[in-house]
């Protein structure tokens, strides 16, 4: 298994571009499943997560074509065809490797009037059920039985219908695929408290490229008057917030300077809100987000929210950053219940953190002490990196798997901002 090696105690300096993000490929490549026209999807990252995607989406007969990008650069453009598909089935075997796969559930079913997909289990970071995807389908008319540990999903008529439904708790995944099944319904569905994720906006805005009516994008409320066929097109995957959110966490442990190429202010106001309350210089530039800071950050109190409150997804980045703050920081934790799994690894580094239940208390201490540690899930190995970056002496961590997921070439970007930094491959 690769290994990642940090010798510690650069100042991180320069432009770290931005690939797209995650958590929006992962939710427009199953677009490509709602027609028989092909959907081209540009700047999308070259992740371990993309690529399981892709070998999904061939599992349905959906093809898969990656064109013109020479391995040197960031990103590539991928077209997806599903033209006719040859299975509704999501087994097992992939559904357990990537979560995201159950948003094939919503499209398939939309396309095929029936899906079988393979319930998704539980995660590192917590239970994760996915009652409120199901809820959503079944108020436009799917009908859902578990069997076996699957899903199976039909349409009664083989199209679904118009409806209404209201979530009880605002959910990325189960907003995205009711709206990825609501697009070729037979009448009008609507979503209240819907979650407005940046990347959501992302999803709706491709499928209107591919002729869904869709109104109230990027608010709570989302209305989609279904249409007979969706056509092709081509569109563009949004910069990952997360990554760029991650690489400012890296700058300002190591009183850095540097450019976020690509990363758009406006879809990550919390992030840069906290980044400011911890005292970094943050400005947005021609292109992209400048941060930058001298000496140690000020104490934080951040609490996780959905959009557009402080994701998730940065929290494990913010507590390693605050773990050489000047006093005690204060994190809440308010999505998952298990997403603390770093913490018992940033204290092998000398780090100082109680954590009271879904709140954690980080007290910043002098000096971080290079150590092995393992990575548990995506963004907590993240957060070893970044304490990694700023920690004396050789940080080497473990199962870095985890952050091939979520990170493209992770190691080439920080070593071209100065980090001593590389991969050691198991070959
Ligand atoms: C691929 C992707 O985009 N992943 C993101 C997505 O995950 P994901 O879509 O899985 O997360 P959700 O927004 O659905 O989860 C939010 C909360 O709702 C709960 N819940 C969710 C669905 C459901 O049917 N029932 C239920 O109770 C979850 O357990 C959690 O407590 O949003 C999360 C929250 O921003 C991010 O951390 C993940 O990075
Ligand atoms: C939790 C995450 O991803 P996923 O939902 O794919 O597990 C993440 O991106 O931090």
């Amino acid at each position: 298994m690769d290994q990642i090696v940090i010798r510690g105690g650069q100042r991180l300096k320069g432009r770290i571009p931005i690939s797209g993000a995650k958590n929006a490929a992962l939710t427009l490549l199953p677009c490509a499943l709602l027609t028989d026209e092909p959907l081209t999807l540009r700047n999308l990252p070259r992740l371990a997560d993309v690529d399981g995607f892709g070998h999904l989406l061939n599992q349905l007969g959906c093809s898969t074509t990656i064109e013109g990008s020479r391995p040197e650069d960031f990103g590539r453009v991928m077209t997806a065809r599903a033209t006719t598909l040859t299975s509704t089935v999501a087994p097992y075997d992939i559904v357990r490797k990537m979560r995201a796969s159950i948003l094939v559930l919503g499209p398939l079913l939309a396309r095929a009037g029936e899906a079988t997909v393979s319930l998704p289990g539980g995660c590192a970071i917590g239970n994760r059920p996915i009652d409120l995807h199901l809820k959503a389908l079944e108020a436009f008319g799917a009908e859902i039985e578990l069997a076996s540990g699957y899903v199976k999903a039909s349409a009664p008529g083989g199209r679904l219908a118009g409806g209404k439904f209201t979530f009880p708790v605002v959910s990325v995944g189960a907003t995205e695929n009711a709206v990825m099944a609501a697009v070729l319904a037979k009448g009008t569905c609507i979503l209240e408290n819907a979650a407005r994720e940046p990347e959501i906006v992302d999803l709706c805005n491709c499928l209107v490229a591919m002729g869904a009516q869709i109104d109230g994008i990027g608010t709570e409320t989302l209305t989609i008057e279904g249409v007979d066929r969706l056509h092709g097109a081509t569109y563009r995957v949004m910069a990952d917030r997360i990554e760029a959110g991650s690489y400012a966490c890296a700058a300002v442990i190591t009183e850095g300077d540097v450019e976020l190429v690509g990363a758009k202010a406006a879809e990550m106001e919390a992030t840069l809100a906290a980044l400011r309350q911890a005292g970094a210089t943050v400005e947005e530039t021609k292109g992209g987000i400048r941060v930058a800071m001298s000496g140690r950050a000020e104490p934080v109190t951040l609490s996780t929210a959905p959009y557009p409150g402080f994701a998730t997804d940065m929290q494990a980045q913010f507590m390693a950053m605050a773990t050489l703050g000047k006093g005690a920081s204060l994190f809440t934790e308010t999505i998952f219940e298990n997403r603390y799994m770093h913490v018992p690894e940033l204290a092998r580094m000398g780090c100082d953190i109680e954590v009271r239940g879904r709140s954690a208390v980080v007290r910043g201490v002098d000096k971080l002490i290079g150590a092995p540690v393992m990575a548990t899930d995506l963004r907590a190995s993240m957060s070893l990196i970044i304490a990694g970056l700023a920690a004396e002496g050789t940080t080497e961590v473990n199962r870095v798997y985890h952050l091939d997921r979520g990170y493209e070439r992770l190691e080439e970007k920080l070593q071209a901002v100065g980090a001593d930094i590389e991969r050691i491959s198991a070959g």
